[in-house]
């Protein structure tokens, strides 16, 4: 059921409190997966997933070496596509609409779904560029307004006040946990509906991780983020829901709290207490 249709069913039927709740709940959901499986070749990566993600939320992907948690997180941006020997079947539908269908321009879908991955990767170039960069591509060139966008980026990634006196430097000379944040600022400058996440932190000391953390709190406010971690501390301490996933497959997906005091399967209970992985 298209949005649209979603949205006149509320108004339609809204004496059918059944159908109303429902509509609402499909609302909420950014991304709908549905049996997806994707083979690398003979690898069979992703086995039949299902899985609903919450808008606004803090969603964890957790999960052995190998399991293909960044394999999912890549096909929501279609990325998963530069490798040619992959092959997909199922759906996986963005608001309403089908990602894989190839009518779905994949320029189109980055605008709306923006990546951070694990070791910060800013170009070689100053700090203000970095952000303006994509704006640019996107065919802003009015100074003021690029201005407007670095500073509210950089804010948004809080990172504004350590270097709103060096715009013009090159990112390189950052931290690490510095470059990270001037990596997700440059994701808000193209202002998206979902941050991916791979492994953000994992290249950066424990102070870094705290303001990345403390970050990812902020950003859900306004974004859905989903975040694969190795950090199972981190998935409990951050995210809303957690997704365990083992060979290909979801194992478990639930609210986190519950994942981590009440999971409903031996093989997630066996992997947060650390006896694999
Ligand atoms: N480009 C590729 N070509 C072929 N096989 C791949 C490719 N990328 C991943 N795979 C395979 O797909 C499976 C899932 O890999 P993926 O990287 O998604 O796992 P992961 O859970 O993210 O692992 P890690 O935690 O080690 O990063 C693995 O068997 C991996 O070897």
């Amino acid at each position: 059921m298209s949005l649209l249709t979603v949205k006149e069913n509320i108004s339609m039927v809204n004496n059918d409190t059944s159908v109303v709740s429902a509509a609402r709940r499909d609302e909420q959901i950014v991304f709908d997966t549905k049996d997806l499986n994707l083979w690398y070749g003979e690898t069979h990566a992703l086995k039949d997933i299902n899985l609903k993600i919450n808008e606004k939320e803090v969603t964890a992907i957790i999960g052995p070496s190998g399991c293909g948690k960044s394999t999912y997180l890549k096909t929501l941006n279609r990325m998963v596509e530069l490798v040619p020997i992959v092959r997909t079947t199922g759906e996986i539908m963005y608001k309403g609409r089908s990602i894989l269908d190839k009518s779905f321009k994949v320029e189109d879908l980055r605008t709306h779904v923006g990546m951070v991955f694990q070791k910060p990767n800013p170009f070689p170039k100053s700090i203000y560029d970095n952000i303006a960069y994509g704006p640019r591509i996107h065919g802003i060139r009015n100074k003021k307004v690029l201005d407007e966008i670095v500073e509210k980026s950089l804010r948004g990634a809080y990172i504004w006040d350590e270097v709103k006196d060096r715009l013009k430097e090159n990112a390189y000379g950052l931290s690490g946990g510095q470059q990270q944040r001037l990596c997700i600022a440059r994701t808000l400058a193209i202002e998206p509906d979902v941050i991916l996440m791979d492994e953000p932190t994992s290249a950066l000391d424990p102070k870094s991780t705290l303001k990345i953390e403390d970050l990812v709190q902020e950003l859900k406010k306004d974004y859905s983020i989903i975040i694969v971690t190795h950090n199972m501390q981190q998935a409990a301490r951050i995210s809303d829901r957690t997704a365990f996933f083992l060979n290909g497959e979801v194992v478990e997906f639930d609210k986190t709290d519950k994942i981590f005091t009440k999971p409903e399967d031996n093989r997630t209970e066996d992997y947060i207490s650390g006896r694999f992985g």
